[in-house]
C-alpha cells in the first residue's frame, strides 16, 4: 500500500460577483488528479504558476478544503479533519515553503520556532526540548549559537535550511516541499537539495516535491507527473519524462530549460521555437473543449499522457 493516494482530487473555488454575491463561476485549481507517493520516495509535481501545484500539496497537508476525491494515508481517508486529528496524521505529515521569511515568524527566535511544533505533540522537558532543537540544528548544518538569533540575522539558504529543521522536527513520514529552492542562488540550491536528501536517507522520509524547474525536479525524483490548469498531463519515471516525453506542454517544459554548452543555443532555440509551433497549431490533440487537459491514457506500466490518440512509446 501507498503512503499517500490520491483519488480524483478536486478542489474547486466559488467566484461570486454581483450585488448578491452569488456564485457565477468556478475556479477549478484542481480538477481530478490521481497519483500515489511510496514511503522513502520523493515523487515531483512540476507545472507553472497557476497550475493547481500548491493547491494540491496544501489539501495533502490538511489546509485547503476539498471538493470531491479521496486523499488516503496509510488506506486511511483524511480529507476529514477529525480522522486527520485521530491518526495524528499532522504530526505526520508537514511542509516547507518557498518564501523562508514570510513563513518564519520575524518575532520569534530560531530555538522557539523549531522548538513549536515539538511542543505540539511531545511533552518534553525544557533540556529535553533544547537538546532537539540543537540537534535538529546540527542535522541541517546551522551554526552554534542559531537558536538564540532571529529569521532575519540569516542568508535565504540558512532559512530554509531552519524551514527544513522545523518540518522535521516531529519526525515525519511525508514532507511537501513547495518550491523548497527556488528562492535561491544556484549554488544554495545545491546544497539544500543535498541535505534533504541527507535528510530523507537517514530518517526515511517521503517527499512532494513541488516545483517548475524541471532540472531541479531531475535531480530528485525518480517518478512525477507534470501539471496544467488543474490536471495532469503526463505521468511517468524521470527516463518517461525526459526521454520520451509525449504531452506538448511536457515538451514546452523541456525546450525551456536553459543549456550551458553555447554551441546548444542555436539548436534549443529552433527546438523552442517548433515546440511553439506544434503548441499552436496541434492544440485540439492535446486539450479538449475550453482548453481542458484531456483524460490520461497509458503509454507504458510507468508512463501516462493526455493525448486524444496515443503515440507510440519514444516516437518524438
Ligand atoms: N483561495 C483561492 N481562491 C480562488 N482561487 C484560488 C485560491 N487559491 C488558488 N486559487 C487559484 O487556483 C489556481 C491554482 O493555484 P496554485 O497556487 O495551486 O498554483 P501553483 O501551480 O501552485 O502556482 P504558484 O507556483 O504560482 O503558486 C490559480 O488559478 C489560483 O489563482
Amino acid at each position: 500500500m501507498a503512503l499517500i493516494e490520491i483519488k480524483n482530487l478536486k478542489i474547486h473555488y466559488p467566484i461570486r460577483s454581483g450585488f448578491f454575491n452569488r456564485v457565477t463561476d468556478q475556479v477549478l485549481a484542481v480538477d481530478g488528479i490521481n497519483f500515489n507517493i511510496e514511503a522513502g520516495e520523493t515523487y515531483g509535481l512540476i507545472g507553472e504558476s497557476g497550475s493547481g501545484k500548491s493547491t494540491t500539496g496544501k489539501a495533502i497537508v490538511g489546509l485547503e478544503k476539498v471538493t470531491s476525491g479521496q486523499i488516503l494515508y496509510n488506506g486511511q481517508d483524511i480529507t476529514n479533519a477529525r480522522t486527520r486529528k485521530q491518526i495524528h496524521y499532522n504530526k505526520d505529515v508537514q511542509m516547507i515553503f518557498q518564501d523562508s521569511l514570510s513563513s518564519l515568524n520575524p518575532r520569534k527566535r530560531i530555538g522557539d520556532i523549531i522548538a513549536e511544533p515539538i511542543r505540539n505533540f511531545q511533552n518534553l522537558t525544557t533540556d529535553e526540548e533544547k537538546h532537539r532543537v540543537q540537534e535538529l540544528l546540527d542535522i541541517v548544518g546551522m551554526p552554534a549559537g542559531a537558536m538564540n538569533k532571529y529569521p532575519h540575522e540569516f542568508s535565504g539558504g540558512q532559512r530554509q535550511r531552519i524551514g527544513v529543521a522545523r518540518a522535521v522536527a516531529t519526525n515525519p513520514k511525508l514532507v511537501i516541499a513547495d518550491e523548497p529552492v527556488s528562492a535561491l542562488d544556484l549554488s544554495v540550491q545545491a546544497q539544500v537539495l543535498n541535505f534533504m536528501k541527507r535528510i530523507q536517507e537517514e530518517y526515511g522520509i517521503s517527499y512532494l516535491f513541488i516545483s517548475h524547474d524541471l532540472g531541479v525536479v531531475k535531480h530528485m525524483c525518480k517518478n512525477m507527473a507534470i501539471m496544467h490548469r488543474g490536471r495532469f498531463v503526463e505521468i511517468g519515471t524521470r527516463e518517461d519524462i525526459y526521454q520520451h516525453p509525449q504531452h506538448i506542454y511536457t515538451k514546452r517544459l523541456l525546450s525551456a530549460i536553459p543549456d550551458v554548452n553555447p554551441s546548444r543555443r542555436e539548436i534549443d532555440k529552433k527546438n523552442r521555437q517548433e515546440v511553439e509551433r506544434e503548441f499552436t497549431e496541434e492544440e485540439s490533440k492535446y486539450y479538449g473543449a475550453n482548453g481542458r487537459v484531456l483524460d490520461l491514457k497509458q503509454l507504458s506500466p510507468t508512463h501516462y499522457v493526455a493525448l486524444e490518440e496515443v503515440s507510440k512509446e519514444g516516437s518524438n
